[in-house]
């Protein structure tokens, strides 16, 4: 992998890396924040997915994450949303919910997605193996992320609980196979079949497996998605159900953006520090 950019904060380091991906078969680029224990050791990292539209730069320069980061000595990982590349397939329409900036962080099964929309490989291994051999990074894992990012971390999290100490999200899309980003998401990432979209869904994860590791949902309820997209009820009664537990929390008055995960960083990045540095 090739460093790109450098860029001290917080007395830690925001580095930007360049890499060709076996996995998603294209060139990919991540955000890395190293605080300044990681100078003198190998410090944890909380992997951080973003939403619909975005890059690795959105939550590295909106979310404010650094300062908290290098007080617990925890680094930031920040993949990008999608594959890129001028042979990467995108969305006819270039609509901002599918193809490019719209993984959904899943394994697509359907032409012409599959041979590049491996994200969920991508994060769940290339990634974090590649990061783990050539940073001072070691394996203790938390993941978090935002709207379709948080979809992902409670997808991964919840079905690789070898992997990672805790999970929390944003916004998150909790049951994509019951809303219209998921629906059409999945029915062209995955094809027609809606029992093989379940192994992706947070909710359906939950009801059929359970879940053991320690969760946190941050919501807003003046988000504009709430009702139609992210169904965090629907979430909180399929924690309710099971032992693992978990906690949903609501919010009034903050919307969907980065003005909402600047609010709450600190409590989510404190919450993982339990586990990472237990
Ligand atoms: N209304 C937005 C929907 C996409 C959106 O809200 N994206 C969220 C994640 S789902 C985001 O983080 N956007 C980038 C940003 O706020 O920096 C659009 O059409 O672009």
């Amino acid at each position: 992998m090739k460093q790109v950019s450098e860029t001290r904060c917080f007395g830690g380091r925001q580095l930007r890396f360049k890499h060709d991906s076996e996995v998603l078969n294209c060139t990919m680029q991540f955000s890395v924040f190293l605080p300044l224990r990681a100078e003198k050791a190998k410090v944890p990292a909380v992997y951080f997915l973003s939403g619909l539209t975005c890059t690795d730069e959105n939550f590295s320069t909106k979310a404010g994450a650094q300062r908290v980061a290098t007080e617990l000595g925890i680094a930031l990982i920040v993949p990008d949303t999608s594959p890129r590349g001028d042979d990467v397939a995108d969305d006819l329409d270039g609509a901002y919910d599918l193809g490019l900036g719209a993984s959904f962080y899943l394994n697509a099964t359907q032409d012409p997605w599959k041979s590049h929309y491996q994200m969920y490989d991508y994060i769940v291994k290339e990634l974090p193996e590649l990061i783990e051999a050539e940073l001072p990074i070691n394996d203790k894992r938390a993941i978090a992320g935002h709207s379709m990012g948080g979809h992902g971390a409670l997808v991964i999290g919840l079905r690789n609980s070898d992997r990672y100490t805790s999970i929390s999200a944003f916004s998150p899309v909790t049951n994509p196979t019951q809303c219209p980003w998921g629906e059409k998401a999945f029915r062209t990432y995955l094809g027609d079949v809606r029992e093989q979209w379940k192994q992706y869904d947070a909710v359906e994860i939950i009801k059929s497996k359970g879940q053991t590791l320690p969760v946190r949902v941050d919501q807003g309820l003046a988000d504009v998605f709430l009702e139609e997209q992210l169904k965090p009820e629907n979430l909180k009664e399929a924690i309710a159900a099971v032992k693992g537990g978990g906690t949903v929390h609501l919010h009034d008055g903050y919307d969907h953006s980065y003005y909402f995960i600047s609010s709450f960083i600190e409590a989510q990045l404190r919450f993982h520090a339990k586990y990472l540095t237990a």
